[in-house]
Parts: structure tokens; sequence; C-alpha cells
């Protein structure tokens, strides 16, 4: 848990969203992430002209923590200028978070910062995991044409 509450996370969150760069859509969103040894990072979202490279501003937090070296994510705080509704995050970014914490708790807010907790596992329930793709690799160990070689030459 940050020292910080919900609310006041949602006020820096808030703070982030003036930095929005969003020619596009004019949609501003800002975000604040609290990594497990209770550091926050912000964020605002980065559009481009071609739009696939846009970057949301959870993202934009994720990857500044990740670069300072803070990979264990417990809260993350959003807010649009939606007046009459939360925003959550999209499906990019919730499976972006799944890989960095296992019990997040995502605050989604209105502009007036009026907000709603969910666990991150209610917003994205069945995430792909590293589990999936473990166990996955571990059926083709044995079939590999490197282990097949190895296998032949032991016997
Ligand atoms: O949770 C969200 C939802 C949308 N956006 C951004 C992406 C884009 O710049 C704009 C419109 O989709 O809002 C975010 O940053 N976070
Ligand atoms: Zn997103």
């Amino acid at each position: 848990m940050s020292k910080n509450s919900p609310k006041e996370l949602l006020e820096m969150a808030r703070e982030a969203k003036k930095f929005a760069y969003n020619p596009y859509s004019k949609f501003r969103v800002g975000a604040a992430l609290v990594t497990k040894e209770g550091r926050i990072f912000t964020g605002c979202n980065v559009e481009n002209v071609g739009f696939t490279s846009t970057i949301c501003a959870e993202r934009t937090a994720i990857c500044k923590a990740i670069s300072e070296g803070y990979r264990d994510f417990v809260e993350i705080a959003v807010t649009s200028d939606l007046e009459d509704e939360i925003v959550t995050p999209c499906g990019v970014c919730r499976q972006t978070l799944s890989e960095f914490g296992s019990n997040i708790k995502v605050y989604c807010s209105k502009s007036d910062l009026g907000f709603e907790e969910f666990t991150l596992k209610e917003l994205l329930p069945r995430a792909f995991e590293n589990n999936h793709l473990e166990s996955f690799q571990a059926t083709i160990k044995n079939t590999s044409p490197f282990s097949i070689w190895q296998q032949k030459k032991t016997t």
C-alpha cells in the first residue's frame, strides 16, 4: 500500500493529465502508479500521427517505473476529462499491468476524481501469463531438434 490515499494518487494523475499530448483525440488521460517500495510514477497519454504508436497514460507511467528499476506495482490511479463516466484502462494496458503485479488495485475516476476501485483480476480475468508460456515450453522441450539430438547421444 502507498502512504498516499487513492484520492491523493488521483490528484497526482490529474496533474499528469495536464501534460497529455493529444492533438488527434483531444482526450486527456493521467495516471499515477505506485510501486511496492512506495515510489510513485505518473504518466500522460502520448499520441502519434501513426495512431498505433500512441502510448496510453498508464503505459507511460509503467515504462517510467521499469526504466528506473521498479518492477512490482501495487496500485494505479487513472483519470480523464470524462465528467459523467469513470475511465478504465484499455486492454493493452491491462495486459501490460498484469506482467508486473498479481494483485494491483486500480482506481478509475471521473474528471471530478469520484472513483471506483477494482482489482486488475476483475478487469482482466484469465490473463495470458508467464506460466502458460512456461508450460508450453516444457511440452516442446522434449521434441526440439536439440533435445532429440541429445537423447540420441545418450541412448
Ligand atoms: O485508459 C486510457 C484510455 C485511453 N487513453 C488515451 C489513448 C489515446 O491517446 C486517447 C483516446 O483513446 O486516450 C489512455 O491514455 N488511457
Ligand atoms: Zn491503454
